[in-house]
């Protein structure tokens, strides 16, 4: 997965991920009308609605960046029908070419994370049968439980050629509440980060890099330059940018040298772009993903400064 993230950043130019993170109230009028029209205002409709507008910013964007980052809550909190959105999203990203990370931040025992593993970076089995039910290339974890949780997914990396992306420091106001303790002369999140560079030292692609990445916030980036020195290797998946408050200074001393090493997240700067006044200037509500599309190539301008 790592190597053909990479690969992806290089020929755009653009270490971005574009956060599909659906909500009704960021969603345009015409959208919704037609699928009350249709379904009601129903767990059906918001299903269809999102599934439309990803869809459509999908097509409108997929050749300016290398992936998208469904967050799957936005599509859970409806159900069956979100999910199905959700799923849907995840194929036809694929199918226009994206890398796809599942930002799904899972955390449990060895034997539940197995099933995790298995559904969503892996594929389940139902007796001599076996599907693919989440086709994402990478998820995000929670590394709260240790080592054990985390290896049922290392082991479906190896198997799937997926990617793990785990929280070593957060974006959150809050995140320094457990993430910045003192824990035997060093913070947390410096201890989570060497665990986070061990688990990965196995699956060093051909660029050097691991399919064991980390969440690195964009707001914080003393942290962040501490943790580039911690583990070189792995790859930061950095939400925090726009709608948080991270702008592209911040985000110098997430890359490497080389030019690599972070591919930075925006969600709702790019599919909520169409009601900012800089692009209501050029786009109406209904040429949303114009807007989109417009605020992905100043996201990319606005990098190029910094690497
Ligand atoms: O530390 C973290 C980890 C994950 N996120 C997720 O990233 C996006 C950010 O959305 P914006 O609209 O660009 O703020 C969202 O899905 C979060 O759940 C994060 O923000 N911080």
């Amino acid at each position: 997965m790592i190597d053909r993230l990479i690969k992806k950043i290089e020929e755009t130019q653009a270490p971005i991920v574009v956060g599909l993170d659906p909500r009704l109230n960021l969603i345009p009028k015409h959208i919704k009308e037609e699928a009350y029209e249709i379904h009601g205002k129903t767990p059906k409709a918001a299903g269809e609605i999102f599934y439309r507008f990803n869809k459509e910013i999908i097509d409108t964007i997929y050749d300016l960046v290398p992936a998208i980052k469904p967050q799957v809550a936005m599509y859970e909190q409806y159900g069956p029908e979100g999910m199905e959105a959700y799923i849907k999203t995840i194929d036809y990203a694929k199918e226009k070419g994206l890398i796809v990370i599942g930002d799904i931040k899972r955390s449990d025992i060895a034997s539940t994370a197995e099933a995790y593993s298995q559904g969503h970076i892996g594929r389940v089995e139902i007796e001599e049968e076996s599907y693919t039910v989440f086709n994402q290339d990478a998820i995000t974890l929670n590394p709260y439980l240790g080592v054990d949780s985390i290896e049922p997914y290392i082991q479906n990396c190896k198997t799937y050629d997926k990617g793990l992306f785990i929280l070593v420091k957060t974006s959150n106001p809050n995140s320094g509440e457990f993430q910045d303790l003192d824990v035997g002369g060093e913070k947390l999140y410096e201890r989570v980060g060497r665990s986070v560079n061990q688990w990965g030292a196995q699956l060093i692609g051909k660029k050097g890099y691991s399919q064991v990445g980390a969440v690195v916030g964009a707001t914080h980036p003393e942290q962040a330059a501490d943790l580039r020195k911690l583990m070189p290797r792995s790859y930061f998946l950095v939400p925090g940018y726009g709608a948080q408050g991270a702008t592209a200074e911040d985000l110098k001393g997430y890359f490497n040298q080389d030019g690599l090493g972070a591919i930075i997240n925006s969600s709702r700067g790019i599919i909520a772009a169409y009601r900012n006044e800089k692009y209501q200037k050029q786009f109406t509500e209904k040429e949303f993903a114009l807007s989109s599309r417009e605020a992905v190539i100043d996201m990319k301008k606005d990098l190029q400064r910094i690497r």
